[in-house]
């Protein structure tokens, strides 16, 4: 049987279970069934069973679900047994569950597992029950419904039910499972190092299991002095913390640091110490956080915003949870996984692996940087080009608002004649090879941070579109004037109209030829485009004069 659910832990735990002789089959409306095979069910879980023959279908029939939410950090779920006894199962994340145990000695010893679990990047769960007696599941229900269609705070009534309810919890245990590292991540986060982007890592996932992780796919470098900001419960705690690492930092300059910060620490550094945090955290070389609900993911986000440099942040994330920091960052990046689509499905790029970043960024990150950046420089120039004579000949003529190109040529000029090679290039353009911007990340500072849209590169195309258009008209100007095979017609009417087809031929052919200059890439395609342009202009123009004759 081939299991399908939101949360890795959940197919795990459904699959270990099979394994195991209890095999969850589905579920008929509210009956959840269970086929236990005697044969594969261990001695000691056997004898708890009672006498079941071979193979038997056990039901259980749900009668509330307590959703899993990443502020409450844990999910409950009551049924009814075969005996007719209600229980509630809760399971979660242990800071979550345990305190809603009543006392027992297994409490610390199941803390001392899930810390060494942890300890091995295993993500865990703490698993608690209660029996609920017939009245109780009633009044509950009961409040339930009353909290579910109150109209004002409906969300904290709802909640302050399930906390009534899941109180007094009896430890059952934890559990671990691995929750294997997709591949390349080690690879693809040393190639956006050296691209020059810094990536810091938020996960709702437990100190110790994220510090694993993290040290596991090279997000702390080995040598990297590590600062904990972890288990403060003042604003006090949290300056000190700071304090030292700004020391510390100050000390040891050519050390790379890492800061690893946990949810709660990370409220108050954010109420309290906004600033302090923000300019500290942004000198540490890898930052981890851990424990962060959803908003607390966000608001990282926009805190690293207010930066001075004004960097652009982008968030890739899996979860529903990461969701609030992918739309708060300028660029959302979702993976369809595991855990579902909702972060893909308000994410602006989504992809399937992590890995594929690598290719986003480095490769159509920097091909689609450098297409735009000529299309919108190569459009002011053109066009700069095209009416800088326009602008001449207005002053030539004081001002008659005659146009010196033929109405044909103005309207063409953007259409036809100057339009295809710059859209070809817009989506064709490579200024490396795929294999060349894969092997060498650090090419991407080239285009990061908008670099390609300076002012000295706006400015350049400028002069140079002034220098064209000057030579162009003040060139045609001198032959016209002294050329005595057209001079000797003067003032016929067809030299004003000889001299603007003159004039927008020139253009057209120095407008063409600069743009295949820039290119770098300079495809079949392209290289066709661009003399087809050039011909567009002397067949329509052959043409059109055929016509007026
Ligand atoms: N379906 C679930 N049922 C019960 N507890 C869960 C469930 N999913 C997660 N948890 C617990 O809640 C904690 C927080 O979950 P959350 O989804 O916010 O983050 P995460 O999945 O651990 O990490 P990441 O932010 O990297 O996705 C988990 O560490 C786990 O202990
Ligand atoms: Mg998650």
């Amino acid at each position: 049987m081939d299991y399908q659910a939101s949360s890795p832990d959940e197919k795990a735990l459904v699959e270990a279970c099979a394994r195991m002789g209890l095999v969850y089959i589905g579920e008929d409306g509210d009956q959840m069934q269970l086929k236990v095979r005697r044969s594969c069910v261990r001695a000691n879980v056997r004898s708890r069973l009672g006498e079941i023959p071979d193979e038997e279908l056990i039901q259980y029939e749900r009668l509330a679900v307590l959703e899993f939410t990443s502020d409450r950090k844990r999910m409950s779920i009551i049924v009814r047994d075969t005996h007719g006894q209600i229980w509630l199962y809760t399971k979660g994340a242990e800071s979550h569950v345990l305190p809603l145990c009543a006392h027992s000695p297994l409490i610390e010893t199941t803390q001392r597992h899930i810390n060494e679990f942890a300890k091995l990047g295993l993500r865990t769960l703490a698993v608690a029950r209660r029996r609920l007696t017939e009245q109780q599941f009633r009044t509950f229900s009961d409040e339930l419904i009353e909290a579910g269609s109150s109209l004002v705070d409906r969300a904290e009534r709802v909640e302050e039910c399930q906390r009534r309810v899941e109180t007094e919890l009896e430890l059952l245990g934890a559990t671990a499972v691995e929750d294997a590292l997709q591949d390349d991540v080690q690879s693809t986060l040393q190639a956006l190092g050296q691209a020059g982007i810094r990536v810091w890592v938020l996960t709702g996932d437990k100190v110790e299991t994220a510090l694993n992780i993290a040290l596991s796919c090279g997000h702390i470098p080995d040598g990297a002095a590590r600062y904990f900001i972890t288990d403060c419960h003042t604003s006090e705690q949290v300056q000190q913390h700071l304090d030292t690492l700004s020391l510390e930092m100050f000390r040891q300059r050519d050390v790379p640091f890492s800061m690893l910060i946990d949810g709660a620490s990370l409220t108050i550094a954010l109420d309290a110490h906004r600033e302090q945090f923000r300019d500290v955290s942004v000198r540490c070389q890898a930052v981890l956080c851990c424990r962060l609900s959803p908003l607390q993911k966000c608001e990282v986000v926009q805190l690293m915003k207010t930066v001075d440099s004004a960097p652009v942040t982008a968030a890739i994330g899996d979860g529903a949870n990461d969701v609030s920091m992918i739309q708060e960052a300028h660029v959302g990046l979702g993976i369809v996984g595991r855990e579902g689509r909702q972060a893909a499905r308000c994410a602006d790029y989504a992809f399937a692996k992590f890995c594929m970043l690598k290719k986003l960024l480095l490769v159509h990150g920097h091909y689609f940087s450098t297409r735009l950046a000529v299309l919108v420089l190569y459009f002011f120039y053109k066009n700069l080009v095209f009416m800088g004579i326009q602008l001449y000949f207005q002053i030539h003529s004081l001002f008659s608002n005659q146009s010196v190109y033929d109405s044909v040529f103005l309207t063409l000029y953007n259409v036809v004649y100057t339009a295809i090679p710059v859209l070809v290039l817009a989506l064709t353009e490579k200024p490396y090879q795929e294999q060349t911007l894969l092997k060498n990340p650090s090419l991407y500072q080239k285009v990061a941070g908008n670099k390609q849209y300076a002012w000295k590169y706006f400015i350049g195309w400028m002069v140079l579109g002034i220098y064209h258009f000057s030579v162009i008209y003040f060139f045609t100007y001198a032959v016209w004037i002294e050329n005595p095979a057209i001079y000797a017609h003067w003032p016929a009417t067809v030299s004003f109209a000889c001299y603007g087809t003159i004039l927008i031929h020139n253009v057209v052919v120095l407008v063409n030829l600069k743009l295949l200059i820039e290119s770098i890439y300079k495809s079949y395609v392209f290289i066709a485009t661009v003399l087809l342009s050039i011909f567009a202009f002397m067949g329509s123009t052959f043409v059109y004069n055929l016509l007026n004759m």
